[in-house]
């Protein structure tokens, strides 16, 4: 049994300039404050709390229609140093977010400690715009686009964006949930012949087998760590409403949840990104305990939680 899943090592991320809401730089300590490393702890992980990222102030100029470019490739230059330094300490890397334009840096810093990697991007959007083909300017519609080797070529210099490499084959991506992708997103996709479990596809197959696929799909050529990168709008609005782009029609709670216990039985996963949880954006106090808490039951899964229950390997029922 690999030992992996069996350390965690915990990063707050509260950058929200890879967006327009206010609210999502909440997500890293509402979590925190949800339980989750104590609930890592109990179920046997042992658990690294590198605290909340520091983010140098630069300016949030924009440049044309990009928003506060210098200050998204300062916080994920940041983050990339941050998520290497928590790989080479030997943990499962755990990046709170945050937006995912996050997912540049966290990401990047993975591929600096472990070399190649697959990546699992679990999201209603595929994130894949490029600066060029955005129509919003915000961050968290592009971070694919500046790790994909095949799109390097389509991606404009930026500043503060020059120590970015890329470091990610089309090859080696997987999306699952995808049900809301920009034309040239699309394109994007068709074009690099990257797998894709729509929504559809997740109706048509089941999440059972759209997970043994996925892991098949990745594993052909070779079993590389595994970078789990995880939008919470993913799940359907109804069970995590406090999220900034919400899109009907989404995973239930329990294909949300199998996803991660799935991938956590390969004993493949090396860092995971749970992003874009926004407090400020339920309507109710409900709303929001709602939307932690599934963020909360995700990670437990990804570090071996099994709702069919758990004990600890060491436990002996109690003698008379
Ligand atoms: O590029 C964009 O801004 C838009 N493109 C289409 C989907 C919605 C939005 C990006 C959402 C970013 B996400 O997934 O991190 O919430
Ligand atoms: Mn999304
Ligand atoms: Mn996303």
């Amino acid at each position: 049994v690999s030992s992996r899943g069996r350390s965690a090592g915990i990063i707050g991320a509260a950058f929200w300039r890879g967006q327009s809401r206010l609210g999502v730089h909440e997500g890293p300590d509402r979590i925190r404050s949800s339980g989750l490393l104590e609930r890592l702890k109990q179920q046997g992980c042992a658990v690294k709390d590198y605290g909340n990222l520091v983010f140098d102030d630069v300016d949030e100029s924009s440049v044309g229609l990009l928003k506060s470019v210098a200050a998204v490739g300062g916080a994920n230059r940041r983050l990339s140093e941050a998520m290497k330094a928590v790989k080479m300490d030997g943990h499962t890397a755990v990046m709170l977010g945050g937006d995912h334009s996050l997912a540049i840096g966290s990401i990047h810093g993975h591929s600096a400690a472990v070399g190649e990697l697959s990546v699992v991007w679990v999201d209603a959007h595929a994130d894949i715009n490029t600066p060029l083909t955005t129509y919003t300017g915000n961050f968290h519609g592009q971070p694919m686009s500046f790790l994909l080797h095949e799109l390097h070529s389509k991606v404009p210099v930026l500043p503060n964006f020059s120590w970015v490499k890329p470091c990610l084959s089309a090859k080696d991506l997987v999306y699952i949930g995808l049900r809301d992708v920009d034309p040239a997103e699309h394109y994007i996709l068709k074009m690099l012949g990257v797998k894709v479990f729509s929504i559809s596809e997740v109706d048509r197959l089941g999440v059972a087998r759209v997970m043994e696929e996925t892991c098949d799909y990745l594993t052909t050529r070779g079993k590389k760590p595994v970078h789990l990168s995880y939008d919470i709008d993913a799940i359907d609005p109804s069970v995590t409403p406090a999220t900034g782009t919400p899109v009907v029609g989404g995973l239930t709670y329990r294909e949300g949840v199998y996803i991660t216990e799935h991938l956590s039985q390969t004993g493949l996963l090396s860092a995971v990104d749970l992003v874009e949880v926004n407090p400020q954006l339920g309507k109710t106090e409900a709303d929001v305990q709602s939307t932690v808490n599934t963020a909360v039951d995700l990670l437990l899964g990804c570090f071996r939680r099994l709702r069919e229950g758990n004990h600890p390997t060491d436990y002996t029922l109690p003698e008379p």
